[in-house]
């Protein structure tokens, strides 16, 4: 679907990205993830030829047969929104204040040719599909009368109407409340076709990816099945985000729980351990459990 190759982003001769290569599957959901600065908007801005002024990109990014990079804005013009969209963190900036939410999503189907009547219809579907209550009500709303939840579905409505192939979402969920965070979470999941989620949030990403790359400096340095990445981590740079999270890394000693083993099937879909502690030790052989906010994971051993 997505292949990323030597992808390179200067700003006045430096260098912020160096040689990014990566690829997406069709249907695989892929976290982006690394400290502040470390050049995962610019890597995703990249591939939507949406750099800001003065920062230009260089190698080679593909979407299916068609370039993503070093094409005229005219060719890039016609694929956003319709081939690849993005949901960014801040949707009140994103949306126009001036206009109807029904409008907004219907427009970027009249854009690619759609004719008005038949995008107001698909927009109330779209809305429904992110699963706002009473669509009709919400498509005549103005952005400023949503809650910040309800806007950022507006948001990915906007992003799934012209049914693209790629879903980038750029921290998507950081300006919501813990709540609505896993209810967006969880609708991004089921809806993106095949996803790119960047976040410096690891749980975050353990929750709704597969597979993850770890940015460090501008450099791709670890990837691979969230999994694996999280249990054996190879690079330091990836063992000190894992130690700063509260999901464990091989050989941290878990916080123990006391109280009860949690009954089978509490764990969130996606859990990184799965059913067993990331613990090395035959004694660890226990479920991990949950510590609350449905993400973050300690063993609880019954001998302490
Ligand atoms: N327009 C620009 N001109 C020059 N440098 C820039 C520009 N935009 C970003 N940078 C620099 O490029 C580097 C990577 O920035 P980028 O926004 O991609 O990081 P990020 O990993 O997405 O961080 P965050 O999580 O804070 O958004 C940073 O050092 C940043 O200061």
């Amino acid at each position: 679907m997505l292949t990323v190759e030597g992808l390179t982003v200067r700003a006045d001769g430096v260098e912020l990205v160096h040689d990014v290569s990566f690829a997406i599957a069709p249907g695989e959901r892929v976290g982006l993830i690394g400290e502040s600065g470390s050049g995962k908007s610019l890597t995703a801005l990249s591939l939507m030829g949406l750099l800001p002024e003065g920062v230009t990109a260089s190698g080679a990014a593909r979407l299916g047969a068609r370039d993503l990079v070093g094409v005229p804005e005219k060719r890039l013009k016609d694929l956003r929104g319709r081939e690849l969209s993005m949901v960014f963190q801040e949707p009140m900036t994103a949306l126009n204040p001036l206009m109807r939410v029904g409008a907004q999503v219907a427009e970027v189907m009249t854009l690619h040719g759609v004719s008005r009547a038949e995008a107001g219809r698909r927009a109330l579907a779209l809305l429904e599909r992110v699963r706002l209550p009473e669509p009709a009500q919400i498509a005549r709303a103005y952005p400023h009368q949503l809650s910040g939840g309800q806007r950022q579905r507006v948001m990915l409505a906007i992003a799934l109407a012209n049914e693209p192939g790629l879903l980038i979402c750029d921290e998507p969920t950081t300006a919501l409340d813990v709540t609505v965070q896993k209810q967006m979470l969880e609708l991004i999941a089921e809806v993106a076709p095949a996803l790119l989620f960047i976040t410096h949030d690891l749980a975050v990403v353990a929750s709704v990816c597969e597979r993850v790359i770890v940015m460090y400096g501008g450099r791709v340095v670890e990837t691979g099945p969230i999994r694996e990445v999280f249990t054996h981590p190879r690079h330091r740079y990836t063992e000190g985000l894992l130690a700063a999270s509260r999901l464990t890394p091989r050989g941290t000693r878990l916080p123990t729980i006391k109280g009860s083993v949690p009954p089978a099937g509490a764990f969130p879909e996606g859990c990184v351990f799965g059913n067993r502690c990331p613990h090395a030790t035959p004694r660890c052989d226990t479920p991990p459990a949950l510590t609350g906010d449905g993400h973050a994971h300690a063993c609880w051993h019954p001998a302490d």
